[in-house]
């Protein structure tokens, strides 16, 4: 198969046409027969191995080479139907095998089809709802139908060029995308034609059905021909109506291999939960990291702040396991880089937020310890997922808070999910509190991630949904403060805000926000995200997009927009009462500003970093600009940019945001005012008309001037009486003879330069003036003074004379 690269270019190779011409025409005689053989499956059977069924021989080949030769149960029931092109809702547990469920029929669908090469156009369509997943799908196409397809396949999703991708859409035949980018084509590029589309598929299909993905998806389904095959996969598959026809799904078959079993997740998978309180939890994650060093561990954390958090602070105390963090916020590159990294590891730990609680296929994960609570059901048994894939056995341990016990037990309960309660052993619990709290203490910047941690959790804990398993004003917020190290909890502020939009946000679930932040928030200009604000918004500039990106340290995309900026409805969070923590509530968090210039006795300090507080208000610290107030500035520095947040460790540069000061004068008191003080108008009135003052200042100014005058003469008389002395004494001293007088002379000229310097200050130039010239040498054409004064007295008579005097001075 002619498949792009995995990184999200696409180069479609390109086979020998000879080669190509040959093995076209054996597939149209095999594609034949296939069909026949494919009309032929009686899918009530039971198959077992995938030898038992009509594949063309490149996907033989392809499995083959991958080592797969038995079926799991979902694709023994799943490939038969698909392959005879009915519709598929297909359901199975986490690590059953579904990828291949659906990617098998999509080959031989389309090889059956002869839809190869750029002339046939695109053949399937598979959607997922994260880049990471896509690319894992990628890879097994690529692993499976690699080895002797011709089909041009490629990755769609985002953080690369467009134009690249664009240009290698026109020519594909399978696409691997995310809605967001996927969408943007459709709707961008007028090369880009789906009439051909004979296959969709929804991986994590109920995920991509639910609201974060909703307007995609309706919009993707109107460009696609309604003749069309569709197939959803997902571990918490659902039958919903709406669903059903919103995709125009023809009879579709209802596949759900584990619906009788008796729990919904592997059998292999050994789960537990911890009761343990929140101000507690780092310390137990911190013990089990210790016990559980030659183990790899995936970790969920609620939100990619407390990711950063804990990582941040669990690598400063080297816990002896290698580990990785992994949020939606980071670059394409380094998610890419970091689930290669926690895939090739043997013991490792990786701190991640939802982002990969669905889909991938990380080997070898011995533990998935979930820190926060799931939001459901299904959330956690994705989460668990990650482990005990394809009937390896794997273990599961779930911290709970007391108060999530009973309503979290229930949920679980419900979805089939066998747990059982375990306790922390006493003995091997360690405390790390008073060591993240020395750590905070002298790393700002580790307070700053650990309050970020703090509001992101209290704000994930207020936008649950499910109210009987997260209740907000049970938990001991300021001891969870404590446990991160902080000196004080954070004072978050509730906002009032529109029911309806608190609604639509409130049914924004936090894995949708995650995956959304993975589809918008990458570097790159073209992504997802960026993409659908393009279509809103219109043209938009580099600038316009890096003033948009919300605050990208802090908050979520979704908590920014929760932000109002309506102080007057600020509800205090350590007022909180039930009624406007209720369903109507939106939140700010509210940060402190020196005491000095905190205007409210009853506000904690919360210093960030570099010795400076942050001063928030209105949206500032949910989403838009922080204002930090610098000692000595008149006004708040806004930080609107990296590079403004960059200034903070600069003092140099942050000099130039500070007041420059400004001159005074000190009277004989020592008391200090500025240069031009205006005087009491009293006192000035009393000394006469303004006329009057003005002709008495401008006399006397006159008279000081004058007076100035006389002693500037009496001083230049006084120097050229010193200048005539002393040409006359160097005068005397050339006739008396210079070695005899050279002494007195040197003495003197010392006692008038002296004397000349203190009069009054005579500048260099006099002084220079004033020091007796060296002796020169003559030139040729100057006279000895004495010989001159000579001749001048002897008269030149005669021409002969003349001649004997010019004789004279050339010899
Ligand atoms: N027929 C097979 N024989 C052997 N291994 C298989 C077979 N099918 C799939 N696997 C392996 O099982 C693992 C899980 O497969 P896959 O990722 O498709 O699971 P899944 O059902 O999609 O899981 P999830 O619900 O978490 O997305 C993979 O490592 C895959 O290589």
């Amino acid at each position: 198969m002619a498949i792009a690269q995995n990184t999200g270019r696409i180069r479609p190779t390109k086979p020998k046409k000879n080669a190509q011409k040959q093995k076209r025409k054996r597939d149209d005689v095999d594609a034949n027969k296939l069909q026949e053989a494919v009309d032929q499956i009686d899918v009530k059977s039971t198959f077992t191995s995938f030898s038992e069924l009509p594949l063309s021989a490149p996907t033989e080949e392809g499995l083959k080479s991958a080592h797969f030769s038995a079926l799991t149960d979902i694709q023994a029931k799943a490939i038969p139907r698909a392959l005879q092109g009915s519709d598929i809702l297909g359901a199975a547990k986490t690590g059953s095998g579904k990828t291949l469920a659906f990617l098998l029929p999509v080959l031989e669908n389309l090889y059956r089809a002869q839809c190869i090469g750029a002339d046939a156009g695109l053949g399937a369509m598979i959607i997922s709802p994260t880049r990471e997943l896509a690319i894992q799908i990628f890879e097994v196409l690529r692993k499976v139908g690699g080895k002797g397809h011709l089909f041009a396949a490629g990755l769609v999703i985002g953080g690369k060029g467009l134009r690249e991708e664009r240009d290698a859409l026109s020519r594909m035949n399978i696409v691997v995308c995310t809605p967001g980018r996927i969408l943007q084509h459709l709707s961008q590029t007028s090369t880009f034609n789906v009439d051909n589309l004979r296959m969709l598929v929804l991986d994590e299909a109920d995920r991509i059905m639910d609201m974060g993905f909703k307007k995609d998806v309706d919009a993707i389904i109107e460009y696609l021909p309604s003749d069309r095959q569709t197939m959803l996969f997902s571990a918490t598959q659902t039958k919903r109506v709406s669903d059903l026809s919103r995709l125009a799904l023809k009879e579709p078959e209802y596949i759900s291999v584990h619906e009788a079993a008796s729990t919904s997740t592997p059998k292999s998978l050994q789960q537990n939960y911890t009761v343990t309180p929140l101000p507690e939890k780092l310390d137990t994650l911190w013990s089990f990291l210790q016990a559980s060093k030659k183990s790899k561990i995936l970790v969920f954390l609620s939100s990619g702040k407390q990711v950063r958090f804990v990582y941040e602070a669990f690598r400063h105390m080297q816990p002896g396991i290698p580990l990785l963090h992994l949020t939606g916020r980071q670059k394409q590159t380094a998610r890419l880089e970091i689930t290669q990294k926690f895939s090739n590891a043997k013991h490792s730990c990786l701190f991640a937020t939802d982002v990969v609680a669905r889909g991938l296929d990380f080997p070898a994960v011995d533990w998935v310890i979930q820190v926060d609570c799931p939001e459901d059901g299904d959330t956690y048994i994705h989460r668990v997922g990650r482990t005990a894939r394809y009937e390896k056995a794997g273990r599961a341990v779930l911290f709970l808070d007391p108060s999530e016990e009973e309503g979290m037990l229930s949920r679980l309960e419900q979805r089939r999910v066998p747990i059982e309660r375990i306790n922390v052993r006493n003995k091997k619990q360690m405390s790390i509190k008073n060591q993240l709290q020395s750590m905070c203490f002298k790393d700002p910047s580790l307070k700053y991630l650990g309050q970020k941690a703090f509001s992101s959790y209290v704000r994930s804990l207020h936008i649950q949904k499910d109210k009987e398993v997260f209740k907000l004003e049970k938990y001991p917020l300021e001891e969870f403060a404590a446990s991160l190290g902080l000196p004080g909890a954070p004072r978050i502020k509730f906002l009032k805000a529109d029911p309806a939009e608190v609604k639509k946000l409130k049914n924004r679930s936090r894995m949708e926000t995650a995956v959304s932040e993975s589809e918008d928030e990458g570097s790159d200009a073209e992504e997802g995200g960026e993409d659908k604000s393009t279509k809103k918004n219109g043209v938009r500039t580099k600038y316009d997009r890096m003033f948009e990106r919300q605050n990208q340290d802090v908050l979520a995309d979704h908590y920014a927009k929760m932000v109002r900026n309506d102080d007057k409805d600020d509800v205090d969070f350590g007022r909180l009462d039930g009624e406007q923590a209720g369903d109507d509530a939106l939140f700010d968090v509210k940060r402190r500003i020196p005491a000095d210039s905190a205007s409210g006795s009853d506000e904690r300090d919360v210093p960030a970093a570099n010795g400076y507080a942050e001063e928030t208000g209105g949206e500032i610290g949910g989403s838009g600009p922080k204002a930090i107030n610098l000692p000595g500035a008149s006004a708040p520095l806004v930080l609107d940019s990296k590079r403004r947040e960059k200034l903070l460790k600069s003092k140099k540069k942050l000099l130039n945001f500070k007041d420059k000061g400004s001159k005074v004068v000190f009277d004989d008191e020592g008391q200090a005012h500025p240069i031009y003080e205006l005087e009491d108008e009293d006192a000035f009135k009393a000394r006469g008309a303004p006329d009057e003052q003005r002709e008495r200042f401008l006399r006397s100014e006159q008279e000081r001037v004058d007076e100035a005058d006389r002693a500037d003469k009496q001083l230049a008389r006084e120097k050229r009486r010193i200048k005539k002395e002393r040409r006359k004494e160097r005068e005397r001293a050339e006739d008396e003879g210079e070695a005899e007088d050279g002494a007195v002379g040197d003495s003197n000229e010392d006692l008038l330069a002296n004397f000349a310097a203190d009069a009054d200050g005579m500048d260099e130039e006099d002084e220079e003036e004033e020091q007796p010239k060296a002796k020169r040498q003559k030139k040729w054409f100057e006279q000895d003074p004495k010989v001159s004064r000579d001749e001048e007295e002897r008269e030149i008579g005669t021409l002969d004379e003349l001649e004997a005097e010019a004789a004279r001075l050339l010899g």
